[in-house]
C-alpha cells in the first residue's frame, strides 16, 4: 500500500465548504471530519489522510512538508510568503482585501490596523505612503472607531461589518479565494497522487482556475 497524501484542512470558516467541495469531487471525506475533535482523519480507502490546522499555520505545515497538500485562503498565503506551490483556485471563501474607514477618511494618526501586516505593508510601500502598521488579532473594525488607526487593511465579504461600523470601503486591494498549495519536493515525488486530486477537484470547481 503506498503512503497517503496528507491534505491539510483551514479549521473553521471554510472547512464546510472544503468538505462538501472534496465529497463533489468524488474524493472520500472521513464522513466525521468536521464534527469530531481528532486532528488527524484517514479516508477509508487509505489513500488520504486529512490534518485539521489553523489556518493561519496550513503554509507552514506544507512548507515544512508535513501535509503535501493545504487549502487554505489566499489572503493567508500573500500574508505567509511561504516557498510553495499555488496549483487550484478552488472558488470558495470568496472576499476582498480592502482598505477601509470611515467616510472621510483624515490621515491623523498614520496607523493602520491590520491582521495581515504584510499585505497592508506591501500596499503602502507600493502607493509610496509612510503609515505605521498596528497588528490586530481581530474585530480590526474598532481600530478607527476608537482612534487606534485611522485605517484598516482587513477582508470584506458581504461588508455587514463595515456597515454596523459606519465605515467604508476605500479600495480594493485584492480578489481573495481559497487555495490549494503544494509541498514542492512532494510535487514531484507525489506527482501522480496529487494528479488525482488536483484533476478531480479541478472538474467540479465552479469557475476556478487552475493556477
Ligand atoms: N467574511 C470573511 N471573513 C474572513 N475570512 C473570510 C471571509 N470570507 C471568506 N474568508 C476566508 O476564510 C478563511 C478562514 O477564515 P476564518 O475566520 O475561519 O479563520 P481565521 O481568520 O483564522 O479565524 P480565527 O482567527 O477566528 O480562528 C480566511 O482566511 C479567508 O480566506
Ligand atoms: O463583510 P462581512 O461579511 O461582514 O465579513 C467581514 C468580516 O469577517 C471577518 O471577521 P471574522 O468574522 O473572521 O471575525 P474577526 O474580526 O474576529 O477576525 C473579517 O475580518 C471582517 O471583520
Amino acid at each position: 500500500m503506498m503512503e497517503p497524501l496528507t491534505i491539510a484542512l483551514s479549521k473553521g470558516r471554510i472547512l464546510p465548504q472544503t468538505v462538501a467541495l472534496f465529497r463533489r469531487a468524488g474524493l472520500e471525506v472521513p464522513e466525521d471530519l468536521d464534527e469530531s475533535r481528532k486532528l488527524i482523519l484517514p479516508s477509508a480507502d487509505g489513500r488520504l489522510q486529512f490534518i485539521l490546522a489553523k489556518p493561519v499555520d496550513v503554509p507552514t505545515y506544507v512548507e515544512y512538508g508535513a501535509a503535501d497538500l493545504g487549502v487554505v485562503g489566499k489572503d493567508v498565503l500573500l500574508e505567509a510568503r511561504r516557498n510553495l506551490y499555488e496549483l487550484l483556485d478552488l472558488g470558495i471563501g470568496r472576499c476582498r482585501m480592502c482598505l477601509c474607514g470611515l467616510p472621510d477618511l483624515v490621515w491623523r494618526t498614520h496607523r493602520v490596523a491590520s491582521k495581515y501586516p504584510h499585505i497592508a505593508a506591501d500596499y503602502f510601500r507600493d502607493q509610496g505612503k509612510q503609515v505605521e502598521v498596528v497588528y490586530l488579532n481581530g474585530s480590526v473594525e474598532l481600530a478607527p472607531l476608537v482612534g487606534l488607526a485611522d485605517a484598516i487593511v482587513d477582508l470584506v465579504e458581504t461588508g455587514r461589518t463595515l456597515k454596523e461600523n459606519g465605515l467604508v470601503i476605500h479600495e480594493v486591494i485584492a480578489p481573495i479565494t481559497t487555495r490549494m498549495v503544494a509541498n514542492r519536493m512532494s510535487f514531484r515525488l507525489k506527482g501522480e497522487a496529487i494528479d488525482r486530486v488536483t484533476q478531480a477537484l479541478q472538474r467540479v470547481v465552479g469557475g476556478g482556475d487552475s493556477c
